[in-house]
């Protein structure tokens, strides 16, 4: 034991020594600046400790809890705080008691006990599975999973990523919207980073906070139009998180890669600020030049902090920053936009799988949106720059197959004066339509899209017309969360008796019309944006390019099989996503390396094979 932990410690003074061997010359390691700081600047005194006993019990990140083994529990001063039992990591999930530990200490003849323990653990395996499923509120469920990661992020991860399909809703859209609605009352432990206007001017010192020192992936929001339910402030912060939860046991991203956070400029929702549990600066949402100021200092800070190959996700900002900012940092930071990017990608893999069940091209199609915002026309421009290409006509000719309606009605060139800029490449000649329903009976569109972020819009009469004059119409609702979107899956098997395929952003279960069943897929951005992050990651990628979305949606539609396709699943099913990610993962790098834009070199010969060897296994380490 005692050797053991005197190779610790040389291994973390050799550790340390390369460490300020970089921060000598005042570089991004000199975590509080005592390298560089001259002898009359003050400096931060700090530790670096092996973690045991409670305290190792306590840190979610490497506390295993009854999976400690006996040798373990000797080396790390368990014996006692732990019940006798092992129960190894797969029991554990299934029981995902998650208990703390450490408030008990355990006197007891381990021998005989850990048999009884583990058959009482066994036997209580198929009701205990159902602990986080006994809430019948999905919002306890999701409290419950939380509080699972605080715990122990490794049975977190394996719980989630063996249980993704039953999981996902919990973890993300739908609960998370409801999360993110009442995070103050929910509120806990703080998770991520708040970079608030308090915190102007000392943004690096916030990010140097952070304990993760290797960050690669940052989701932020700035929390005003969090899904389809508007400005939720600071607690839009449940977003990044569940986001970055994805990356992990979607993709196979580490999680002391990622970082989640919430910027607080205020909010304009009136409820909030009078509700005496939210959590955020209570103030009007703060504009112009102060709110590109301090985004500005946050963005120079990630990249100083983190290096140019920080990859950062811009998520559930408002339709007027979310261009401006995707636009001004696509050129000298390695960013995207989900809203705009991940779900275009995600809808047109959809739209590709489904062609042999429509027949014809893309070309052929003639699409509707409702919604012009983030998701519409960042859809759109995908689905014109892919038609453009495959059927070799010029890019403004296959934007013309695409309409859109807004809050206003279609969009069309008599509106051009008072259109948003990314409205008005789809403003073509035609008479006004001021309702949905009149520009579908007027277009005749063989596509309708929502992206309105407004529940209950694809009407009966809407969804009755599309299909009076297609035989099978695509529709698909992507709003979030399941309030918001469009109409349900119900509604769209039942109001066009069974003719549609349908998907949508939040997921629905299977529907019964006339003694038929339909399957309607997801179609959610969470089958790209992890894969993207792995590719980015694998082949140390600098910029990401428009094409690298084009290719993450042809991989994504190619794991669509006939067999998904008779049962009308435009999606392969979310329980092989770590797989798809690592697809995506691997076309994406093969496109960043085709255009000059990977750095990891040499190039691997299987990107795939590479990809998938890079995935992080939430399974327990050895401690020695
Ligand atoms: O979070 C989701 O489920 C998809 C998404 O990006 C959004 O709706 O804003
Ligand atoms: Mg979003």
């Amino acid at each position: 034991m005692e050797s053991q932990l005197r190779d610790l410690r040389r291994e973390l003074n050799l550790l340390a020594e390369k460490d300020s061997g970089l921060a000598v010359r005042g570089g991004v390691r000199d975590v509080f600046g005592e390298d560089s700081a001259t002898e009359d600047q003050p400096t931060t005194p700090w530790t670096r400790a092996v973690a045991s006993g409670v305290e190792l019990l306590r840190d979610p990140r490497y506390n295993k809890g009854t999976a400690f083994t006996e040798v373990e529990r000797d080396n790390h001063y368990l014996r006692g705080l732990l019940p006798p039992a092992y129960i190894s990591q797969d029991l554990q999930f299934v029981c995902q008691l998650g208990v703390d530990y450490s408030n008990v200490l355990y006197l007891s003849n381990q021998q005989i006990k850990c048999s009884g323990y583990q058959f009482s653990f066994r036997v209580m395996e198929k009701r205990v599975l159902a602990n986080i499923r006994s809430y019948e509120d999905p919002l306890q469920k999701y409290i419950a999973m939380m509080d699972l990661s605080e715990r122990n992020e490794r049975l977190f991860f394996k719980l989630l990523i063996d249980n993704v399909e039953e999981l996902l809703p919990v973890v993300y859209t739908p609960t998370v919207g409801e999360a993110c609605q009442k995070y103050g009352s929910i509120f806990r432990r703080p998770h991520g980073l708040y970079i608030s206007l308090k915190e102007r001017g000392k943004v690096l010192d916030v990010l140097k906070n952070w304990p993760e020192k290797n960050v690669q992936i940052i989701v932020v929001t700035d929390g005003e139009r969090i899904l389809g339910l508007g400005d939720l402030g600071l607690q839009g912060m449940g977003i990044p998180i569940g986001k970055l939860a994805l990356y992990v046991a979607l993709g196979g991203l580490r999680p002391s890669l990622c970082l989640p956070v919430s910027i607080d400029v205020g909010t304009n929702n009136q409820k909030l600020l009078d509700d005496p549990y939210y959590i955020g600066l209570r103030q009007k949402r703060t504009t112009g030049e102060e709110y590109d100021a301090l985004i500005h200092e946050f963005m120079l800070a990630a990249k100083q902090e983190y290096g140019e190959k920080v990859l950062i996700q811009f998520e559930d900002f408002a339709n007027h920053n979310a261009f401006k900012l995707l636009a001004k940092y696509g050129r000298t930071h390695l960013v995207f936009n989900d809203d705009i990017q991940g779900t275009a990608a995600v809808a047109l893999a959809g739209l590709v799988a489904s062609l042999p069940l429509t027949g014809g091209t893309l070309a052929d199609h003639r699409f509707l949106f409702l919604g012009a915002g983030e998701a519409g026309t960042g859809i759109a421009e995908i689905i014109a720059t892919e038609i453009s290409r495959k059927a070799n006509i010029p890019l403004e000719e296959a934007r013309r197959k695409i309409w859109l309606v807004d809050s206003k009605g279609l969009v069309v060139k008599s509106r051009w004066d008072s259109l948003q800029h990314f409205k008005r490449d789809y403003a073509h000649e035609h008479e006004e339509c001021k309702t949905l329903l009149s520009a579908v009976q007027a277009l005749k569109p063989t596509v309708l899209i929502g992206t309105s972020g407004q529940g209950s819009t694809f009407t009966k009469d809407v969804i009755e017309t599309i299909s009076s004059f297609n035989e099978k119409p695509l529709i698909f609702a992507l709003s979030n969360p399941t309030s918001q979107s469009e109409c349900t899956a119900d509604q769209a098997y039942t109001w066009c008796k069974g003719k549609c395929i349908f998907a949508s952003g939040s997921p629905f279960g299977p529907v019964t019309v006339d003694g038929k069943t339909y399957y309607s897929g997801q179609a959610n951005n969470a089958y790209i944006f992890p894969g993207m992050g792995l590719g980015c990651i694998i082949a140390g990628v600098i910029r990401i390019h428009d094409d690298m979305f084009l290719k993450a949606a042809e991989a994504l539609a190619s794991l669509v099989t006939k067999e998904h396709l008779d049962k009308g699943l435009v999606y392969p099913p979310f329980q092989n996503i770590r797989k798809i990610s690592a697809h995506i993962g691997a076309a994406v790098a093969a496109k960043a390396y085709e255009l000059g834009l990977a750095t990891r070199l040499p190039r691997p010969d299987d990107l795939l094979a590479c990809a998938e060897s890079c995935q992080y296994s939430p399974v327990y380490r050895p401690y020695r």
